[in-house]
């Protein structure tokens, strides 16, 4: 019997593959001739001045805009989430989730979502009656019921307190984790990409101008990267010199 000859093992599929990205707005060049690859499972923090081009990527990447040049390579309809929820307020949570699913599959969907970032039981509730991290649950819930291949998330936890923020970083790596998207996370918090990233990118003048790998090693030696992007960032982060007086 003959055998089948051995196949070359394939490369593996990316969640988005991004190359010569290019957007401006008049004259002015936001995003300039960018390239980005993104593994499915990966988790990427991009961080980098006010103004440099974050958004403008993101929103280039989830289709909301249109681009001047490049390619994008990607699942047809990336997720996303905002810093602020933008649940409907008239809509009760199941169908805040399964916005756009027929009912009879929307629900069940719906329910199983919504007990994923525990909030089970509660999808005949409000909008309104939500705290912050709740409402962000949702909109992750809601982010996540189409197994999007690729999650853009736009400083989603910004707004919420620290306890709640740490809460909704262990969630989502168990998300990510189960789901496998390749996710780009825009965040200003340079301790949420350390905790929560598996690369750390730079934007500067609409580019990428700086990757770090956050390596088991390197959480180890936060502390030292931590003043490496606040550095990349602009950000003189030597620790102030002591106001109290020393006792002799
Ligand atoms: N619709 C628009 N029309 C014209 N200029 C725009 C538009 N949207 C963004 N810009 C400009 O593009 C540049 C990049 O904006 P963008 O929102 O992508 O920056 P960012 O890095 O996300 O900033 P931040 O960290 O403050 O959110 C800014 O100078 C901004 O003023």
């Amino acid at each position: 019997m003959s055998q089948s000859p051995a196949t070359p093992s394939a490369p593996p599929r990316l969640a988005v593959r991004v190359r010569g990205l290019r957007r401006q707005y008049g004259e002015r060049v936001v995003v300039d001739d960018l390239d980005l690859d993104i593994a499915p499972g990966e988790f990427v923090a991009l961080q980098g001045e006010s103004g440099c081009g974050k958004t403008t990527l993101l929103r280039a990447l989830a289709g909301l805009d249109a681009i001047d040049a490049g390619q994008v390579d990607g699942p047809a309809q990336p997720a996303v989430v905002f810093q602020e929820h933008r649940l409907l307020p008239w809509a009760p949570l199941w169908r805040n989730v399964a916005l756009g699913i027929d009912d009879t599959r929307g629900r069940p969907l719906a329910e199983a979502a919504l007990q994923e970032v525990g909030l089970a039981g509660r999808e005949n509730d409000w909008p309104r009656r939500l705290s912050g991290g709740q409402a962000q649950r949702v909109a992750l819930a809601r982010a996540l019921v189409r197994e999007p291949r690729l999650l853009l998330l736009d400083e989603p936890f910004a707004a919420l307190d620290a306890l709640t923020r740490i809460k909704m970083h262990l969630l989502i790596k168990e998300l990510v984790a189960r789901h496998q998207p390749g996710v780009l996370l825009v965040t200003h918090d340079v301790d949420e990409a350390i905790a929560i990233s598996d690369r750390i990118l730079i934007m500067r003048h609409g580019r990428i101008a700086a990757a770090y790998p956050v390596t088991a090693q390197a959480q180890a030696q936060r502390l030292r990267l931590r003043q490496q992007l606040l550095q990349e960032l602009g950000v003189d982060s030597r620790p102030l010199a002591s106001t109290t007086q020393a006792v002799a």
